[in-house]
């Protein structure tokens, strides 16, 4: 593939002459990238092609041997970003009411009591709260901790939004609600998403494009874009286009798994 020197139009992230080893193996040698702004990527590849790495590295929580990372011409720290993790059942703070996991990233940011009630109330709203955010983790279903994990990475109202695995341990009515709410506030604020998925199916259901990533040494297979309207229902499923950049993503995985 032909190195990109200038970012693409329309591009938030810019990756560039990134290299990343660990303990003396590459994993990514000179990786050129752009990611779209306002846009939904979904990252997909063979187990253990460094899927989460990058997002790390791009989210500044794994340092890159070399290279240069920025978002529109941005660094990191400049930039405003939520994170939500793996495992839901980590992430939040056990000892804080879901309310309080939510406004904590606000809190730290110094800003005001009434509007960190304000914005956690809009939150509540946006993902249509039935439960009561008085609770702790522990008294809430893994579906609600995981909105709960949403809500917070969106707290500060990020330019990117990093979601490791979210639907990974969520049944699938959970699953359909996460994947509503995602979309629907993306609409909503034109943030820009980049979602590690193990699955197929949630890969490209709410991508825009679908980065595939190849076996060790890491590179980038193919970006396939996925242009069926939002919001995207569970019935769309069964589009024929769905069905065919499906088939085609698992085609592309296929040949890499082959080598
Ligand atoms: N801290 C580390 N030290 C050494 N090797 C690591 C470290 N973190 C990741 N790796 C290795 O780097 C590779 C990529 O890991 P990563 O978790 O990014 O892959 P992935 O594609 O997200 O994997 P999976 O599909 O299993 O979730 C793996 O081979 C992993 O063993």
């Amino acid at each position: 593939m032909k190195k990109p020197d200038y970012p693409q139009p329309n591009t938030h992230v810019t990756i560039r002459g990134l290299d990343k080893s660990f303990a003396g193996q590459p994993l990514y040698q000179d990786l050129n990238l752009d990611l779209p702004k306002g846009k939904i990527v979904s990252i997909f590849g063979p187990n253990g092609c460094g899927k989460s790495t990058l997002m790390n590295m791009i989210a500044g929580l794994i340092p890159i041997d070399r290279g240069q990372i920025l978002f529109d011409g941005k660094t990191l720290a400049e930039t405003k970003i939520g994170y939500v993790f793996q495992n839901y059942r980590d992430a939040l703070f056990p000892w804080l009411t879901a309310w309080h996991n939510i406004a904590y990233p606000l809190k730290r940011q110094g800003i005001k009591a009434a509007a960190v009630k304000q914005r956690v109330a809009e939150l509540a709203a946006m993902f249509d709260i039935r439960f009561d955010l008085q609770r702790y983790p522990y008294e809430l279903s893994g579906g609600q901790q995981q909105t709960v994990c949403i809500m917070r990475a969106l707290a500060t109202q990020p330019e990117v939004m990093f979601l490791d695995e979210p639907f990974s341990a969520l049944d699938f009515e959970m699953t359909l609600f996460i994947r509503d709410k995602l979309q629907q506030v993306q609409l909503a604020t034109g943030v820009t998403m980049l979602i590690v998925s193990h699955d197929l199916e949630d890969a490209v259901f709410l991508a825009d494009e679908i980065l595939l990533l190849t076996r060790r040494p890491t590179r980038v297979a193919e970006i396939v874009p996925f242009v069926l309207p939002r919001p995207r229902t569970a019935e769309m499923m069964s589009h024929p286009e769905f069905v065919r950049v499906k088939a085609h993503t698992l085609a592309v995985f296929k040949r890499e798994m082959a080598g």
